[in-house]
């Protein structure tokens, strides 16, 4: 079997800024990979359950992986990091679910990525940037990383991809998986296929499928990163505007069209900000998969329906901590940080369904507005 991501060369990075060495320089024969996955909700549960199913059988990776968990007490007074370790089994995120026995969680984030050459991120968005400035000088500057998350930064130069953050902040190369993935149905080893978004390296993208891939996990690489990360971002925007339909009653024909004007949308907002991002990826999972399976079964739908039933009175956030239990939406910060590029770029009426869905979601228009504007162009000032 090809070793794993510990050359030196052409599949080591040629990032090398901010990093400290913290046993980079570990790349001799018999050097065994160290896998960290940052973050422990129910995507990153499951993501630390794939690769320590694969650690386990691949020689040159450590069976342990380290999965950091922002440590929290449970009602029972006890934490979560120990009753994951005494029991094997997220109990809060993901409950019901035994992960694989290597899977070590740890409360301490520099403790969680020591020695770590390959690293996952998987935390909702708006938290990333903690994460990672925290994180500054503390990696091995030979590792790779993966992002697993779905969103992006808006700052005030401009947006920023999460795996371009992550790359820029800690100084090494960062991949992208995205896919329809509901993390439950995974949990329960339904199958599912998944895309890896890949920049110039096609040796790392077959290593972050050797390591995700199992027999119910299908992982296809596809050389475009910024096309995979986006689908993978944007597709939450459509998933609130689905949820509104629902929510309305307004039926199957109605959802229909949310979904291809959304997924218009996403590929008119891609090439907006990359012309690279190829039409072929919106064919992979990351692209029509993903908008189908978030817009029939994704948590970002089923909180705009109740919202929408709810006739936008009571709001995203109180129905996000009483309908999800801790868990995180992102396509509420997600509609707010696109309509923020679109408006500084004065292109908001190119985007009716995006900007609906923000308006919708900030109080400005009722949830039935989602029919009315979506597809009207030019759109009424708000
Ligand atoms: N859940 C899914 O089905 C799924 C599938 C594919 C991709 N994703 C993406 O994966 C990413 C992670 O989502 P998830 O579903 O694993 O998480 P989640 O929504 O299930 O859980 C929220 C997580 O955030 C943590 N958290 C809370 N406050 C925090 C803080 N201040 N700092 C850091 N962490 C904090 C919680 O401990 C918990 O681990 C998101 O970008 C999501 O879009 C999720
Ligand atoms: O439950 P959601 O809406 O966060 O969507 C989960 C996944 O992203 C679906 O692929």
């Amino acid at each position: 079997m090809t070793p794993a991501f510990e050359l030196e060369g052409e599949t080591a990075t040629t990032h090398h800024t901010n990093s400290a060495n913290n046993g980079a320089n570990d790349n001799q024969i018999g050097f065994k990979s160290r896998v960290s996955v940052i973050g422990s909700g129910s995507w990153g549960s499951v993501a630390a359950k794939l690769v320590a199913f694969n650690t386990l059988n691949l020689s040159s990776f450590h069976d342990e992986v380290k999965m950091w968990v922002f440590e929290e007490t449970l009602q029972s007074g006890k934490k979560l990091t120990d009753a994951i370790n005494r029991t094997n089994e997220n109990v809060k995120y993901l409950p019901g679910i035994k992960l694989v026995k290597n899977v070590i969680g740890d409360p301490d984030l520099d403790n969680a990525v020591k020695g770590a050459n390959i690293m996952v991120f998987v935390t909702p968005h708006q938290f990333i940037d903690n994460i990672c400035k925290s994180l500054v000088g503390k990696v091995r500057s030979d590792a790779e990383a993966i992002s697993l998350i779905k969103g992006m930064e808006v700052k005030i130069e401009g947006p920023c991809l999460i795996s371009t953050y992550i790359s820029e902040q800690l100084g090494i190369n960062c991949s992208v998986l995205m896919g329809a993935n509901l993390a439950s149905e995974i949990a329960e080893e339904k199958f599912s296929e998944a895309t890896v978004g890949y920049g110039k390296n096609r040796e790392i993208a077959e290593q972050w499928v050797q390591l995700f891939t199992t027999p119910y996990f299908m992982v296809t690489p596809v050389q475009d990163v910024e096309g995979v990360e986006l689908c993978g971002t944007l597709k939450n925007v459509v998933a609130i505007a689905a949820g509104f339909v629902d929510g309305l009653d307004m039926g199957n024909n109605t959802k229909a069209a949310i979904i291809r004007f959304g997924l218009r949308e996403m590929r008119e907002f891609c090439k907006l900000l990359f012309s690279s991002v190829k039409d072929d990826t919106f064919f992979e999972s990351c692209g029509v998969a993903d908008v189908i399976t978030t817009c029939f079964g994704g948590r970002n739908r089923k909180v705009a329906e109740a919202f929408a039933k709810n006739g936008g009175k009571r709001s995203f956030d109180e129905l996000e901590a009483e309908m999800l239990q801790g868990q995180k939406l992102q396509g509420v910060p997600t509609a707010r940080e696109v309509y923020e590029v679109l408006r500084h770029r004065g292109l908001l009426e190119l985007f009716p369904l995006f900007a609906t869905v923000h308006e919708i979601c900030s109080g400005c228009l009722p949830p039935s507005a989602i029919v009315i504007y979506s597809e009207k162009k030019p759109r009424l000032p708000v």
